[in-house]
């Protein structure tokens, strides 16, 4: 069972789709673990600091 089936199941929600508003401080690695979260053929090699805000859409990958 990957993070968010366990997020979704801790919080009853059975949802196709989901939506995470990430926030923290500047350099805190927010775009590091969404990163992390896509597909492996979907990531990005290069992570630079995020300008203003981001908004992505991806499907998950079992990470735990
Ligand atoms: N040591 C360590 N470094 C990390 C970790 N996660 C991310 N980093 C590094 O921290 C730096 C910032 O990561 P980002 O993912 O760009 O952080 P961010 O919160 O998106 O930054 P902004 O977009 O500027 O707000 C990068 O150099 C990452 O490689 C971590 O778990 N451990
Ligand atoms: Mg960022």
């Amino acid at each position: 069972m990957g993070l968010f089936d366990k997020l979704s199941s801790m919080l009853k929600i059975k949802k196709e789709q989901i939506n995470i508003l990430v926030v923290g401080l500047n350099n805190s690695g927010k775009s590091t673990i969404v990163n992390r979260f896509k597909n492996p053929d979907e990531r990005s090699n290069v992570i630079v600091p995020t300008v203003g805000f981001s908004i992505e859409r991806f499907q998950t990958v079992k990470v735990f």
